[in-house]
């Protein structure tokens, strides 16, 4: 898994996927399936998007009991996408059996999917963490607590902020994977993100990923938009 960028595809129908990697036809992408797309498609698109070439985060967040966890990524694993995940907040056993799960069902000589666990949403701030959720702790705990409870149960790193990454690495190791949405380039809207970083930035604080959609999807020029996002990462951000 070696190129850090994850396209976020999010989009309604098989479709609009189609026309937004028309023009990327030559070159082999990290793509995100989350819920939008898998709800309206189903397996029929992660075989299609599998056949093109592209590598898959399958981004469905499992949260559940873990017998329901488990059952669901043993059928996730017949997909064999590259990535899957899980909140954290379904606790150690739960994480433990979608471990389980993924490695029933993960045919044979194939790769069993790596699987993370998502420690807070990027849209989360710190007052929500508060006053909506009830967790008195800052977010930096926070997230630190869930990914510590991610590594504890086996997982192979987390969903959080590129803004934890430091943190992260410094106590769960340098191997425990990062996966960074809430990336925007410096000039952007955030939208509905609240602990955004630019890709520079990213590339700066450590993230073994970047997850980046609409800033992509929705730029006039999509190429572009993905060229700059390379530029930043190898260091030479835009002001
Ligand atoms: O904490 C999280 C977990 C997942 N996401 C997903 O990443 C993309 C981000 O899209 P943008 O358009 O770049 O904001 C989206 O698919 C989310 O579901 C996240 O943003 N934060």
């Amino acid at each position: 898994m070696n190129d850090p960028f994850i396209v976020a595809l999010d989009f309604s129908s098989g479709k609009e996927v189609r026309t937004f990697l028309q023009p990327f036809s030559h070159t082999s992408l990290f793509v995100k399936v989350g819920m939008e797309l898998y709800y309206q498609e189903g397996p029929a698109i992660i075989h299609s998007l599998k056949e093109q070439g592209h590598r898959i985060f399958l981004d469905l967040k499992l949260h559940d009991i873990p017998n329901t966890v488990k059952r669901a990524m043993q059928g996730l694993a017949r997909l064999e996408v590259d990535l899957v995940n899980v909140h954290a907040a379904g606790g150690t056993r739960m994480m433990e059996a979608a471990l389980e799960g993924l490695e029933a069902g993960t045919p044979n000589g194939a790769r069993r999917p790596y699987c993370i666990a998502v420690t807070q949403l990027t849209s989360t701030s710190e007052q929500m963490l508060h006053n909506e959720l009830w967790i008195g702790r800052t977010m930096e705990e926070t997230v630190l607590h869930y990914a510590a409870l991610a590594k504890q149960s086996g997982l192979d790193g987390v969903v959080c902020s590129a803004k934890e990454v430091p943190l992260i690495r410094k106590h769960c190791g340098e191997a425990f994977l990062t996966v960074t949405p809430g990336i925007r380039f410096a000039d952007d809207e955030k939208n509905d993100q609240v602990r955004v970083v630019t890709p520079y930035e990213a590339k700066k604080l450590g993230a073994s990923f970047i997850v980046i959609g609409r800033s992509i999807t929705c730029a006039e020029n999509p190429i572009a938009a993905y060229e700059r996002l390379q530029q930043e990462w190898k260091g030479e951000e835009k002001k």
